[in-house]
């Protein structure tokens, strides 16, 4: 019903207009996607069979010149975002992208893998990180999202072990603020004998555990999806898991927000066939092992410094060659084909007893 009295003209005036300038909107879009279609032609035309429809530098591109360009009132991620939504869906007119991530649905990691590609991407719930790389090595699926880093838990070391014996390449990474809530069938806190997450996200919330459920028995699962899918069968258990997982399991939130650490971070990898063209602004990740000599790390690291490379992460793992032997996965700012980076990366090559280079890849604009 329409509302009377002073909202009366002034309300349906505004209306009026918003209703003309989504017409508008919606005209545009459309003759956007038309040019994507023309995209696709073009693209088939030139490359047959071995096409590449999702071009990773080229969407940084689009959302970095979107922010760049924003004057508000909306907020620069908040424009990136629907911009991100509208290329998914131009992107699904040209071929719709497989995404293998880690399962079942619910997880962050899904979370993560539509905020990288956008909700027009078909995503695929696997059961290991093993199995991900597996499926995009076989080319059933284009792409996976695997988590690699937690701000308060440290590396998933399975997924870097993996990248030790696979062929596939880094093509992005995507950040996630992760906020974890207790979830349940049952209303109150003292029902709850058990709770059921991931490992790595009960010790994100095992302060809160200790403090309001210090008698509940922690059972770790694989994933915490899975977790809010075994406490919606059982009347006295809860999970540790994201609003993702109580919508698709139908569970109801206890408590909000109970991870320990307010500013929660996952980082997650994009993996693909091959990484990323260069996008301006880039990261590359490394795989490397050096002689296990006094100094030897000192001097695997030198030429990073010598060709003024900053390098924003390492992470020391066992090469599982030989009890005293490591490797070090290690990403640096700045494109394979800089080069600098290219300079830095063949000095590099000749100290090191093993050199990958994992992937180049466009820093995340989300
Ligand atoms: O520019 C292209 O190559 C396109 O295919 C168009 C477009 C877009 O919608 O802007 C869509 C998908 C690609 O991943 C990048 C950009």
């Amino acid at each position: 019903m329409e509302q009377a009295g002073t909202q009366g003209d002034g309300l349906k005036d505004v209306r009026d207009r918003i209703d003309a300038i989504d017409l508008e909107l919606l005209s545009l879009i459309s003759e956007r996607a038309r040019c994507a279609q023309q995209v696709a032609q073009i693209k088939t035309a030139a490359d047959g069979q071995r096409v590449q429809f999702y071009r990773p530098e080229r969407e940084v591109a689009v959302l970095r010149r979107i922010k760049a360009a924003n004057a508000g009132p909306l907020d620069g991620e908040e424009v990136a975002r629907l911009f991100r939504e509208i290329m998914s869906a131009c992107l699904a007119l040209e071929r719709p992208l497989n995404v293998a991530y880690l399962g079942p649905a619910g997880t962050f990691t899904q979370a993560a893998a539509i905020k990288h590609f956008g909700h027009s991407v078909q995503t695929f719930a696997l059961a290991t990180i093993s199995e991900i790389f597996r499926e995009v090595e076989a080319g059933s699926c284009d792409f996976g999202v695997v988590p690699v880093e937690n701000s308060t838990e440290g590396v998933v070391s399975h997924t870097l072990d993996t990248f030790m014996t696979s062929p596939l390449r880094i093509t992005g990474e995507v950040s996630l603020r992760i906020h974890h809530h207790l979830l349940s069938v049952v209303d109150q806190l003292c029902m709850i004998r058990t709770v059921y997450s991931h490992q790595q996200s009960l010790a994100q919330c095992r302060g809160w555990l200790d403090r309001h459920l210090p008698n509940a028995e922690r059972v770790a699962m694989g994933s915490n999806a899975e977790a809010a899918r075994t406490a919606a069968t059982e009347e006295d258990a809860a999970a540790v898991a994201g609003w993702q997982a109580a919508e698709i399991y139908g569970l109801k939130v206890l408590a909000e927000r109970i991870e320990d650490e307010p500013g929660n971070t996952t980082r997650f990898l994009v993996i693909g066939p091959q990484d990323a063209p260069p996008s301006g602004e880039d990261k590359t990740s490394l795989l490397l092992s050096c002689r296990n000599q006094a100094g030897g790390l000192h001097a695997l690291l030198t030429p990073l410094a010598a060709h003024g490379i900053s390098m924003t992460r390492i992470e020391s793992r066992p090469s599982r060659r030989g009890i005293w032997d490591y490797v070090f996965f290690i990403d640096i700012m700045g494109h394979r084909d800089d080069p600098k980076v290219a300079l830095a990366l063949e000095s590099l090559k000749q100290s090191s007893l093993l050199f990958k280079v994992l992937g180049s890849y466009p820093v995340a604009v989300l």
